[in-house]
């Protein structure tokens, strides 16, 4: 892409971060199309406002497959801006090295012990941080958890990897560190310090090490926001139509583009702020905000978009029963929960969210937004249905949102949820098909999904939210999801 660039005689200044050095200062596990349309513009632009070290080393998870296609360009890629009113490609200069974790384990830990590293990002999805659901903490039951603490094994998760990481820097230089999770986690910064130690804990780290790992490397809470749907062919046509070249390796995004965080780096950071982040001190109610809102919602217009066979999240938004499920959704059962910050206007925020969901240019698919339900509604449902409960309230919308994951993700036995439900991943269906296989009904079915340890027991144990999400699934199944969103509609304006 490079010879291509200058063949075509771009201009170089044109390229974002073409200031960039040739030194790494950031480690980066996860190299999917989040990062490469958030964090690696933003730290780009940040360079182009003030230089620094901090190019990026980017680790890919199992696949060669994005980090040989960046490799073959010099590391360059475009991300695609689409906008009924604003479409661009941006050329992004700021990824200098790449690492795959399944298979350069050394590689990674030499790269985290080196001082000259100060921040690791991650977005490894919500399934990266293997949380037990039942209570939160790090599930050491885990497969890959399970092999990565066995004795004398080489870890290959990212927990696993960060820990003997630390450990080897901690040995060579104690050079102070951060680690700042760009996922879209409740208390982002706090979740993925509690895992580390826990894993660090579990790995039977010495107690010099955990003292240090606890003083000197800091994990900041941060809101990251940008809808990045997964590139298509058309993509690549975009770049090719626009820059007149062949990008292997393209990210399409929204315009939108937020990211907050808090200012708690232990040795340094890119100017971030330069690229239009905030540092805020009221980073936890930003990413409450934003998960239950914007997350919540998408996770309700997925689901229901999935099993009324919408293949877009535009398309399930513009039904007029989706549109309606999700903004009680949001304004009856996300938004009394959620402690807001200072000059908020949740509603102006609500409009907004509409608008985005309502991108027919970026055309983001029901079935992306739709996958990893499990681990996702973990984040988004449990303490607003809570909130609800102890209000006396039945949450209805959010009792709906379960219910329909369930029958998209994990259908009852005869129950076809149909191609767009059929194409959402759901990374615990093994253990949910075989929690389910002696169901007969689908309350049986509904409970043994719920008696799983997906959700936590405090949640599990309210008879009321079970029998509505047993109730909802049962109506899906007999009179499709329209006849139930029509009742939960109706009982939730009743509230
Ligand atoms: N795409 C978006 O609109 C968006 C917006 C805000 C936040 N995010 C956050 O970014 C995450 C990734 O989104 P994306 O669009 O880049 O998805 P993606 O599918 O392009 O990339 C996911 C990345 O996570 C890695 N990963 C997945 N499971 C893992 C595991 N068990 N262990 C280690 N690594 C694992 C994958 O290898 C890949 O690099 C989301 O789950 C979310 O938390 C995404
Ligand atoms: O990325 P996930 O898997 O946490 O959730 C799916 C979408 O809700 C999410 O990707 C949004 O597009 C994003 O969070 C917008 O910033």
């Amino acid at each position: 892409m490079t010879e291509q660039l200058n063949r075509l005689n771009v201009n170089r200044e044109a390229i974002l971060g073409a200031s960039a050095p040739e030194r790494t200062g950031i480690i980066h596990f996860g190299l999917g199309n989040f990062h490469r349309a958030h964090a690696a513009v933003n730290t780009a632009l940040a360079m182009a406002a003030e230089p620094g070290d901090w190019g990026i080393v980017g680790i890919a998870n199992r696949s060669r497959k994005v980090t040989s296609a960046l490799e073959a360009q010099d590391g360059l890629y475009s991300v695609v801006t689409l906008d009924p009113e604003a479409e661009h490609v941006d050329v992004v200069d700021v990824h200098r090295r790449f690492l795959v974790a399944a298979e350069d384990g050394p590689a990674i830990i030499e790269a985290v012990a080196d001082p000259a590293h100060k921040i690791i990002t991650l977005t490894i999805s919500e399934n990266g941080y293997h949380l037990d659901g039942r209570t939160g903490k790090l599930d050491v039951e885990s497969p890959d958890i399970k092999a990565d603490l066995a004795e004398g094994a080489e870890p290959t998760t990212p927990l696993g990897q960060i820990v003997a990481g630390l450990t080897a820097r901690f040995a060579a230089n104690a050079a102070p560190m951060t680690v700042l999770s760009c996922d879209n986690l409740l208390s982002a910064g706090n979740t993925t310090r509690a895992a580390v130690l826990q894993f660090a804990e579990a790995a039977h780290s010495s107690d010099e090490f955990l003292a240090w790992l606890d003083g000197h490397v800091t994990f900041p809470n941060a809101m990251v926001d940008r809808i990045v749907p997964a590139p298509t062919e058309g993509t690549k046509a975009e770049v090719e139509e626009a820059l007149g070249l062949h990008d292997e390796a393209p990210v399409p995004a929204e315009l939108f583009t937020m990211w907050v965080i808090e200012d708690k780096f232990a040795a340094g950071r890119p100017k971030w702020e330069a690229a239009g982040a905030i540092f805020s001190d009221e980073v936890e109610k930003y990413e409450l905000v934003k998960l239950r809102l914007l997350n919540g919602g998408h996770s309700l217009i997925a689901y229901l978009g999935g099993l009324d066979r919408q293949e877009t999240i535009p398309d399930s938004r513009a039904q007029q029963f989706i549109a309606d499920a999700t903004r009680q959704a949001l304004e009856v059962d996300y938004l009394p929960s959620i402690d807001l910050p200072a000059n908020f206007d949740p509603q102006e925020y609500i409009d907004s969210l509409f608008r985005r969901w309502s991108n027919t240019v970026l055309g983001d698919k029901t079935s992306r937004v739709g996958s990893d339900g499990s681990t996702k509604l973990l984040q988004r449902v449990p303490i607003p249905a809570l909130t609800a409960l102890a209000q006396g309230r039945m949450p209805e919308q959010l009792a709906l949102t379960v219910s329909a994951w369930m029958c998209c993700c994990i259908p009852p036995r005869g129950f076809e949820p149909g191609p767009i439900a059929d194409a959402m991943i759901e990374p615990k269906a093994d253990l949910l098909k075989a929690a389910t296989a002696q169901a007969t009904s689908v309350r049986e079915h509904v409970e043994a999904i719920l008696d799983s340890g997906v959700f936590p027991d405090d949640l599990v144990g309210q008879q009321a939210f079970r029998d509505r999400v047993v109730e909802y699934a049962e109506m899906i199944v007999a009179d499709g999801v329209r006849e139930a969103a029509a009742v939960a509609l109706k009982r939730g304006a009743q509230a």
